[in-house]
């Protein structure tokens, strides 16, 4: 939990450890940067230091998309709310819907003791007026019964809206890391699940092009293309596993990260999409025309050990150009096109 530092002195030493670590990893000055590192060397947050620790002792790259990462996950509104104002109000609920039900059961048990006082009393004529106030009381007791039913029913409501609150807040944030035509993550949804990778296992990711695209947009309209894009995403998704992300990087260029997979893995997954996609037959329907063949280029690379994300995204991506130049409509993986000729 996150807490105030009122004292100066300790806040300016905080602050400068921060700003001198934003300094030593190139990052910019801004509030997120700033947030995130000022709790980091606060140490006032278990998760996020030992996410920071975890990748600077893989050798990481801490820069401004990891930090944003960090930040949503960790200190943003959605997080907060969840943590200071949704599970304590949750709690609180629960205990006091324990605490009537514990009550209806109690004031059940005095009822049922009464209505059996009150049989008994019948067979003395004198007690006439002790069995009024019998009744009396059963009668107050049943009508704080049915008040306190409606209070339950009140509060079950209100539990229902706290857990739609928090659908809908879960919701947006994984609207914040999706790409909104394909459905697949966006570039900060995928850096945000990388951080689940263990990086002393074997990872490898595709890069994917889609070939000579602005034909299909010159030729056929941005909205043929969109689609194109969405029936690409779909053929990627439906390609891998639950281990895996993909993800849309912007435009016509999508990643695929795989899990604890060698290239060896990747490249067979590449092949499946490539040809996958050169099957696909698509027919503008009001003007009744195939479209020509669509393809895409892949790059494959594996990650090194010690080695960051970004540096195997840029193999990868370098091994994507290079099935561009060799003619496109296929799969190069990265060894290979770094072999001396
Ligand atoms: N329909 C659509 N087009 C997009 C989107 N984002 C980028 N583009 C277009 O994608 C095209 C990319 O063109 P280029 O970068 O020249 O690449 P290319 O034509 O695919 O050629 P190569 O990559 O060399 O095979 C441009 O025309 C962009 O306008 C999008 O979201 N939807």
């Amino acid at each position: 939990m996150y807490t105030t530092n009122n004292n100066y002195k300790e806040a300016q030493l905080l602050s400068d450890r921060a700003l001198a670590f934003m300094a030593n990893h190139d990052l910019i000055p801004n509030p997120i940067n700033y947030a995130v590192t000022y709790h980091y060397v606060s140490n006032d947050s278990t998760d996020l230091k030992s996410a920071i620790e975890k990748k600077l002792n893989n050798n990481g790259q801490i820069d401004n998309v990891f930090i944003e990462c960090l930040f949503n996950e960790h200190i943003c509104a959605a997080q907060n709310i969840e943590t200071f104002i949704l599970s304590p109000f949750e709690k609180t609920l629960t205990k006091t819907l324990k605490k009537i039900d514990a009550q209806i059961v109690n004031e059940k048990e005095i009822a049922f003791n009464l209505r059996k006082v009150n049989k008994a009393l019948n067979q003395f004529t004198q007690h006439k007026p002790l069995k009024s106030l019998i009744s009396f009381i059963i009668n107050l007791i049943s009508n704080s019964q049915s008040q306190r039913k409606s209070l339950t029913d009140e509060l079950t409501h209100t539990y229902a809206e706290v857990n739609l609150l928090r659908t809908q807040l879960n919701e947006s944030r994984d609207q914040a890391a999706e790409d909104i035509l394909t459905g697949l993550l966006n570039r900060r949804g995928c850096q945000s699940k990388l951080q689940s990778f263990d990086l002393s296992k074997t990872h490898s990711t595709i890069m994917i092009d889609i070939d000579h695209f602005k034909q299909i947009n010159d030729g056929f309209g941005h909205t043929v293309g969109d689609k194109v894009i969405q029936l690409i995403a779909s053929i990627i998704k439906k390609s891998i596993t639950a281990d895996d992300i993909a993800a849309r990087l912007g435009g016509e260029e999508f990643i695929i990260v795989m899990n604890n997979k060698p290239t060896k893995v990747a490249e067979l997954l590449a092949e499946k999409i490539r040809a996958s996609v050169e099957k696909l037959k698509l027919l503008q329907k009001h003007t009744n025309t195939y479209l020509p063949t669509i393809s895409v280029s892949l790059g494959i690379a594996e990650l090194n050990e010690k080695e960051s994300w970004e540096s195997l995204f840029d193999k990868a991506d370098r091994a994507m150009y290079q099935a561009k130049k060799l003619g496109r409509n296929r799969c190069v993986v990265i060894e290979q096109s770094l072999k001396p000729a």
